[in-house]
């Protein structure tokens, strides 16, 4: 409760001081700084989604930007539309553009998806210089400020309007980033993988947080035509995109403070420029910063020596440089990139991220407690098991150009059974349940669930049918803490509409639903801690409560005991047991044949990608094709 007054007392009271000052000051250079700080500040929020929360570098938030501009430039001038129609016009440019460019762009990845952004960023550029007939060419277009609610808006009111478009992005993003679409994002950033793992649809969350990262440049954009009131198409370029970026990056990733405070740099650096004196004081102050702190990381041995000397050699030749040079501004480019290199290399977590670190210290607020988790029957709620096998496998082929991963496998897993999948190393084990859980499409074969047909739905679909997994290779959102990974889990499970999400309603039953899975685990103590935190044991365990989460009719355990001590080997036999016992189907994949024996009932050997042998664990272990392919020992030579 403490932390969550002291958070919104801060934005409350950031912002009545904001809407305060034009009350004080009337100067109207002043005032125009603060507009367009409300203004970057709706920008570098959009752009935020998909830089700070998706993790995709993205070049295309200045195109946008200059859509939502040309867009309510157009209604206002070419169709004699309000002030709302043509901002609510400019939001859907850029919300539709948006979703279009990230249809084909984010089957792209890295340096590409950049390279697909800059590219759009580049025809947009040239489609406004073109279309003279709309947007009046490189001849730009000019517009007046529409009344609103028949009021004719002068500078203060426009910057009342911008500061509360402002407040609304803020509190709605807020809210949104906070819900299940907001961990979804982070998710997918992490570990696409078991993002979709967890029925949560990576590529359909992808596009629908860069197309309303984009809807909210466009908005910034329609608010940017009314603040200048004349637009063209040379302003949307490169330059303002690298200085957008930096915002981002300087500011703080995926934080609403800190695209405010990258807002604060967007509108200020360029009147810094203008300004040697100044820009020298500043740079001298970023070296010294850059000096201690590259010092402190060293001493503490957090930072190696690249990530402690580059920002400190980057701010050295930017003091330097500042001496040299006549004119700044024309060094303008050069000064960005390597304000940007300085602070991607030495402030990962940008000013905000140091800040909130910081601040976090000094009040030690402590964090919300847990709810009491619920008896087992809730938690993990016994299944009702019908006759049949709940995942039968029948002759799966899975092949890799020549290699034959699984060739030919028929398996069936009994309801409430516990079923050991073993075989030597590359027998395609992983393959098979890669398959079974629809990460990678069958060659051939059929698999049914439950005794329906589910021969070639994707992970996603899986998930959602009842099939969880966890990974051989651990596959966690390492940037969320315990709770909120298991939280991805429970996606959809706790269903809100949209209206009362963006109010910020309604999270104690989420709340109860992470503590239930963590505690079935036995990881409570852990759950504030983030998952790449987390002792290495403690992450296998995370893995299995998030896969828990799902409640799910078939779980799929990859090889869970792989590098565990040997008591935390004991304690996941334990939970082990204890999912049997509430009837839910289990795959097991294990190489420690301990326990195999103790734990499974029926237990199915391959090699080569077919299937060797199968039968009771202690009759399948004496079997002598499994000892001469496990241990190499000659047929004749078996007990
Ligand atoms: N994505 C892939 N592309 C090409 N070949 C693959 C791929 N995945 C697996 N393979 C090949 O398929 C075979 C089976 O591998 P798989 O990982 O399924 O075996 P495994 O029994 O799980 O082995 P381990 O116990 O070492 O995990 C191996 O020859 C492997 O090289």
């Amino acid at each position: 409760m403490r932390r969550f007054l002291l958070l919104r007392g801060a934005e409350v009271l950031v912002l009545a001081l904001l809407a305060a000052v034009p009350v004080a000051v009337t100067n109207p250079y002043a005032l125009g700084l603060l507009t367009l700080l409300a203004i970057y500040g709706v920008l570098l929020i959009g752009l935020d989604v998909s830089v700070g929360y998706l993790g995709q570098i993205n070049l295309g938030q200045v195109a946008f930007l200059g859509l939502g501009a040309y867009a309510a430039g157009i209604v206002v001038t070419r169709f004699g539309g309000g002030l709302l129609p043509a901002l609510l016009a400019a939001a859907l440019v850029g919300l539709v553009l948006g979703g279009l460019l990230a249809l084909p762009a984010l089957r792209l990845e890295g340096p590409q998806f950049a390279l697909a952004t800059l590219s759009f960023s580049a025809l947009t550029v040239t489609a406004l210089n073109e279309l003279e007939s709309l947007t009046g060419g490189a001849q730009g277009l000019s517009l007046a400020r529409p009344r609103f609610l028949g009021m004719a808006l002068e500078p203060r009111g426009f910057y009342w309007l911008c500061l509360a478009a402002l407040a609304l992005v803020w509190v709605t993003m807020r809210n949104l980033l906070a819900s299940h679409w907001g961990r979804a994002f982070e998710a997918l950033r992490d570990s696409p993988i078991a993002t979709d793992a967890m029925g949560v649809g990576t590529y359909r969350h992808k596009v629908a947080g860069f197309a309303l990262g984009s809807g909210l440049g466009g908005l910034a954009g329609g608010l940017y035509a009314f603040n200048f009131q004349y637009l063209q198409p040379q302003i949307f370029t490169y330059d303002l995109m690298v200085i957008l970026l930096l915002g981002v990056v300087l500011g703080g990733r995926k934080s609403l403070w800190g695209a405010f405070v990258g807002a604060c740099v967007v509108v200020l650096l360029p009147n810094l420029l203008s300004d040697r004196r100044l820009f020298l004081v500043l740079a001298f102050l970023g070296l010294l910063a850059a000096l201690a702190a590259g010092i402190r990381g060293l001493a503490r041995r957090r930072s190696g020596a690249f990530q402690a000397l580059a920002p400190v050699a980057a701010m050295a030749l930017l003091a330097v440089g500042g001496l040299l040079v006549k004119n700044t501004e024309d060094w303008r480019k050069g000064i960005f990139a390597l304000m940007l290199f300085a602070v991607v290399v030495g402030l990962p977590e940008g000013l905000m991220g140091f800040a909130s670190r910081f601040l976090e210290g000094v009040f030690r607020v402590p964090p919300a407690s847990l709810p009491a988790p619920s008896a087992l029957d809730d938690a993990l709620p016994a299944q009702e098991n019908g006759p049949g096998p709940v995942l039968a496998v029948k002759e799966l082929r899975r092949h890799f150009g020549g290699v034959r991963a699984v060739d030919g496998i028929t398996l069936q897993v009994e309801s409430g059974s516990i079923h050991g999948l073993i075989g030597p190393n590359g027998s395609g084990k992983s393959t098979l349940v890669n398959v079974v859980s629809g990460l990678y499409p069958p060659t051939g074969g059929e698999i049914r669930l439950q005794g329906a047909p589910v021969t070639r739905l994707g992970m996603v679909a899986m998930a959602r049918a009842g099939v969880a997994r966890t990974f051989q290779n651990l596959q966690l959102f390492g940037e969320l803490s315990a709770l909120d990974n298991v939280l991805v889990a429970l996606h959809g499970a706790f269903r809100m509409p949209l209206p009362l999400l963006v109010a910020g309603l309604g999270r104690k039953e989420e709340r109860r639903a992470q503590a239930d899975a963590l505690a079935l685990v036995g990881l409570e103590a852990e759950a504030r801690v983030r998952a790449r935190d987390l002792t290495y044991g403690a992450q296998r365990f995370l893995e299995l409560a998030r896969a828990l989460a799902r409640r799910p009719a078939v779980l799929i355990l990859d090889e869970p005991a792989a590098g565990l001590a040997h008591p935390d080997v004991l304690r996941l036999m334990g939970v082990i047991r204890k999912v049997h016992e509430r009837g839910i189907a289990i795959l097991l994949i294990e190489h420690h044949m301990d326990v195999v024996s103790e734990l499974c009932h029926y237990v199915t050997v391959m090699d080569g990608g077919r299937m060797l042998a199968e039968g009771r664990a202690q009759d399948v272990k004496r079997d002598p094709r499994v000892l001469e392919a496990y241990l190499g020992l000659p047929r004749e030579s078996a007990p």
